[in-house]
């Protein structure tokens, strides 16, 4: 059988340095576990606006599609503010999103005890905390039509869309009963129903998806205002939430802060499975390319290295070998090793990225 494949798009700003750290992981498992990956590396983002006008070349895309998964960075940066909305650099991950259809984007917050104490949240609120965001990718107000910036008499408008068809709903609710069931076994669902349609159909069907198929596992529905709130009142109430496209990235921002940092958020982007069985799938830290710290050596790559985790686990079914990555992590955090995100004005010193990635392959190299 031929190596998993894997396409890494490290992108702009912090992407590169974070992503950095996981070749060198990639590159410790053709090495002490002989497991060996097929590495391609290319362009996304606005440096690929750089060199090819467009935030993501054609011959990308076809790549991407070909492979077992594909790694991303981060893209975008103040020097890409001013492009035309249809080629800046985040035109390129949402096209790589909705070409490889990627609908069920899973975005766990797990708070590591070590940064129990870190979390802006009491230290009880959030120590054990082990929640699974499933939001919806490839569909929604992101994508909904019309959209655009219209003349209206004598001013502009701008508009985008909310638009859930049933089967766009069907199939992420059915990702986090899924899911659910080899977790805490309970599903909440965050919408609107109270003020949008789309909420009064994303409520009607992910019930019928419930009864008819998944009355094993726990269902409630919360709006997702209320849902933002008792995030931050008590997160440990939830096992795994469902919810659309825009109220899952910001629910999913707010989740990062329970774990400590942005730096420390890892998620999978997943589809329906390819001929060989496994899931379309991409994987990206949930932070961005944080244009404050790029180029200093600063940035966390704990994320980063937890999204290659999530794709040995859920793209190449070797879930001890996710394990192993996910310990060291552990590890390093317990030893007391700190990008700076992950500590308060003042406190000791900062490891940069690279040093990090070294407490991490040390972590690695204790558990053969
Ligand atoms: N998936 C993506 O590629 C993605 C996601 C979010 C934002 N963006 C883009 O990134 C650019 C910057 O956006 P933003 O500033 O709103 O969000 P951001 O996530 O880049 O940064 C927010 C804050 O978190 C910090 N941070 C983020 N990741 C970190 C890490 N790994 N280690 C340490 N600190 C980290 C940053 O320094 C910054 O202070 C924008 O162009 C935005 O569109 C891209
Ligand atoms: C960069 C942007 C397109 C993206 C989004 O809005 O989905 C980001 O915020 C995310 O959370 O992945
Ligand atoms: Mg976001």
């Amino acid at each position: 059988m031929s190596n998993p494949s894997l396409l890494i798009l490290a992108g702009d700003g912090i992407g590169p340095e974070v992503m950095g750290q996981v070749i060198r992981i990639i590159d410790w498992f053709g090495d002490k576990r002989s497991i060996t990956f097929d590495v391609t590396e290319d362009l996304v983002g606005g440096i690929a606006y750089d060199k090819h006008g467009v935030p993501l070349h054609d011959d990308t895309m076809e790549r991407a599609q070909q492979v077992d998964a594909v790694l991303l960075g981060a893209v975008g940066g103040p020097k890409y503010d001013d492009l035309d909305f249809s080629v800046k650099p985040e035109r390129g991950l949402l096209r790589l999103r909705k070409e490889m259809d990627l609908y069920a984007n899973l975005r766990p917050a797990q708070c590591f005890d070590a940064l129990a104490d870190f979390s802006s949240l009491k230290k009880e609120v959030v120590a054990g905390l082990d929640i699974m965001i499933v939001r919806e990718l490839t569909s929604g107000i992101y994508f909904g039509e019309p959209r655009g910036i219209f003349e209206e008499g004598n001013e502009r408008v701008g508009i985008n869309t909310q638009r859930y068809t049933e089967s766009e709903i069907d199939r992420v609710a059915r990702s986090a009963f899924e899911l659910a069931r080899r977790r805490g076994n309970k599903v909440c669902s965050m919408e609107k129903a109270n003020v949008m349609e789309s909420g009064i159909l994303w409520r009607e069907v992910v019930q019928k998806v419930h009864d008819e198929d998944y009355p094993d596992v726990e269902l409630s529905h919360m709006y997702a205002d209320t849902g933002a709130m008792q995030l931050c009142r008590w997160p440990k109430q939830f096992d795994v939430i469902v919810t659309d496209n825009l109220f899952g990235d910001l629910l999913s921002d707010a989740a990062a802060m329970l774990t400590g940092s942005l730096g420390m958020l890892p998620s999978a982007s997943l589809g329906a499975p390819m001929a060989n069985g496994r899931p379309k799938a991409l994987y990206e830290p949930v932070h961005g390319s944080a244009p404050d710290i790029a180029g200093q050596e600063k940035a966390n790559p704990i994320a980063c290295i937890l999204s290659f985790a999530m794709a040995l686990r859920y793209s190449f079914d070797m879930g001890d070998d996710a394990k192993r990555v996910e310990d060291a992590v552990e590890k390093v955090l317990s030893d007391g090793v700190r990008t700076g995100d992950l500590m308060q004005a003042g406190e000791g010193k900062a490891v940069t990225t690279v040093q990090m990635g070294n407490a991490i392959i040390d972590a690695l190299n204790t558990s053969l």
